[in-house]
């Protein structure tokens, strides 16, 4: 075994206790649990609570990620922002549809949310991009507002067994459904 090898062995995993998440008092919506979770992080303290992993496929199939802001939560859906002739604003424009990963570990929590991500209109663009810290007097007509309208979830709660408890919600013509995932996990 190398010495790296040993040293990520040796690396402290989840912290303890963590939380429990009870299958059997799940809502119906998952931006309720969502916004439970999110909400824990923020008030935890933890640095950029709101940063997630967005995943792009480029057009030969390839899939490629980066961490983006989460910018708000709306009827519109998960909103995030960049500029349009970016490699992800280029990738998105080809195929819309897109995961955000949320990974927040003082927690042992994971979830990803999967859907299309929608431009939103002009004033919504400027209006985020007058709010960002770096912001000049300038406009950018490059500069695109997003929402992600979700139409699948995954949550996972770690557990110190590694039974870690997984929960998928997909929409449906009746709504949100929700149910254990049984597969495989770490
Ligand atoms: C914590 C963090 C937050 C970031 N937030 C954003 C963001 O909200 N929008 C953005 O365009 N890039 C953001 N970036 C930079 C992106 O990760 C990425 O490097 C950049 O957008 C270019 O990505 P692309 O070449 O895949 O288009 C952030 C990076 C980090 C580390």
């Amino acid at each position: 075994m190398s010495d790296l090898e040993q040293r990520l062995r040796r690396l402290p995993a989840f912290p303890h206790p963590l939380p429990v998440l009870d299958a059997a008092v799940l809502p119906d919506d998952p931006t309720v649990l969502f916004r439970a979770w999110l909400d824990a992080a923020i008030e935890s303290g933890e640095r950029q609570p709101h940063a997630m992993a967005t995943a792009t496929v480029r057009a030969d199939g390839t899939p490629v990620a980066r961490t983006l802001i989460l910018k708000d939560i709306d009827a519109d859906g998960y909103h995030f922002s960049t500029h349009r002739s970016s490699r992800k604003g280029r990738e998105l424009a080809l195929r819309p549809r897109t995961s955000m990963l949320f990974f927040w570990r003082e927690f042992g929590r994971q979830v990803r949310v999967t859907g299309e991500a929608v431009p939103l209109d002009d004033a919504a663009s400027q209006r985020d991009w007058e709010g960002r810290p770096s912001y000049t007097g300038t406009p950018n007509p490059d500069w695109q507002r997003y929402a992600l309208r979700p139409d699948e979830f995954e949550f996972m709660q770690a557990r110190e067994d590694r039974q870690h408890t997984r929960i998928e919600y997909r929409v449906g013509p009746d709504g949100w459904r929700h149910d254990a995932v049984r597969t495989p996990a770490g």
